[in-house]
């Protein structure tokens, strides 16, 4: 299902935190949401499902706009970061509390899930007890468990071992391929470089570009650390070749430009060898 925002003002008091004039987010792709603390991502997550209303403007999932006809929100996930669940009962309660809620249980896959999260048996224990990563894990296999056509995920991954954070990007590209739709937001650039399709850039509430990913990873930017990386640099400069020299001392170049065989090749008869070779981040260039 897709997501479409039209002309969205929210404000805490006299405070403009949203001003969307109109976004969308596509059924089967998923979307990054990147800015400062205090941008906004928290708020617009909130409109979507529903949590706030005090906006002005719509929010439309699929047909439906949320405020009118809120069952649609039955089609959607959310994790916020710091959310919590009944503290004094089991995992097990909590799930089939929150199953219940939905008029659904599936018990099966709520134990397939936990053993994927290495949680089955703190299930029987009483939330109280669990660890902050052991908690996230259960709000995350309860947002999950109804496998949800949209997907809202604050922060999804902090607290979380490393084990579960690699574990739970691979289920996450599973579910696009499904045609769900997601919406990350995350301070950590790395994970959304992974995982998404596009990145939004918020900054005091409004939307101030859209990085498409996706084409971005057609180019072919590549990082360079080879035997001689200054020798190099000398080379590049007599061609003319743009490149970049980074913090690291790494040589970030355009392998698809026409001159790189050349260059290639002199490198090659001074002896210089090229040891590693990567795909540049593109997040990380396009934010800092
Ligand atoms: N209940 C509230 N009352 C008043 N102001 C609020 C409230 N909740 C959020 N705000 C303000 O709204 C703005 C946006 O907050 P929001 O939580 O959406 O940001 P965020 O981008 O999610 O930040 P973070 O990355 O720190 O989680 C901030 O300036 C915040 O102070």
């Amino acid at each position: 299902m897709e997501i479409r925002i039209e002309n969205l003002q929210m404000r805490y008091g006299v405070k403009e935190v949203l001003s969307i004039e109109h976004l969308r987010f596509e059924q089967g792709k998923t979307y990054g949401l990147v800015g400062h603390n205090g941008a906004g991502k928290t708020t617009l997550f909130k409109s979507i499902t529903n949590i706030i209303a005090t906006y002005s403007g719509d929010i439309f999932i699929g047909d439906a706009n949320v405020k009118e006809d809120n069952k649609v929100l039955l089609n959607v996930g959310i994790v916020l970061d710091g959310m919590s669940v009944y503290q004094d009962h089991t995992g097990w309660f909590n799930i089939l509390y929150f199953s219940g809620l939905r008029g659904e249980h599936h018990e099966e896959e709520a134990r397939r899930l936990a053993v994927e999260l290495d949680l089955l048996e703190a299930l029987e224990e009483k939330v109280s007890n669990y660890s902050y990563g052991m908690q996230k894990k259960l709000i995350l296999l309860i947002a999950l468990l109804h496998n949800p056509k949209i997907l809202i995920l604050d922060e999804p991954f902090r607290g979380l071992d490393l084990k579960t954070v690699a574990w739970f990007k691979e289920y996450l590209k599973a579910l696009t391929k499904n045609g769900q739709t997601l919406l990350i937001s995350s301070h950590v650039q790395n994970d959304l470089e992974t995982l998404c399709d596009e990145v939004v850039v918020i900054d005091k509430g409004r939307i101030l570009e859209s990085i498409d990913l996706v084409e971005e990873r057609k180019t072919a930017v590549r990082l360079l650390l080879t035997s001689d990386n200054h020798g190099v640099a000398t080379i590049l400069k007599e061609y003319n070749f743009p490149f970049q020299m980074n913090k690291e001392g790494l040589i970030k170049l355009d392998t698809a430009n026409p001159l790189w065989m050349e260059v290639y090749h002199q490198l090659y008869s001074q002896e210089i060898m090229i040891t590693e070779m990567s795909k540049a981040p593109v997040l990380a260039d396009k934010l800092n």
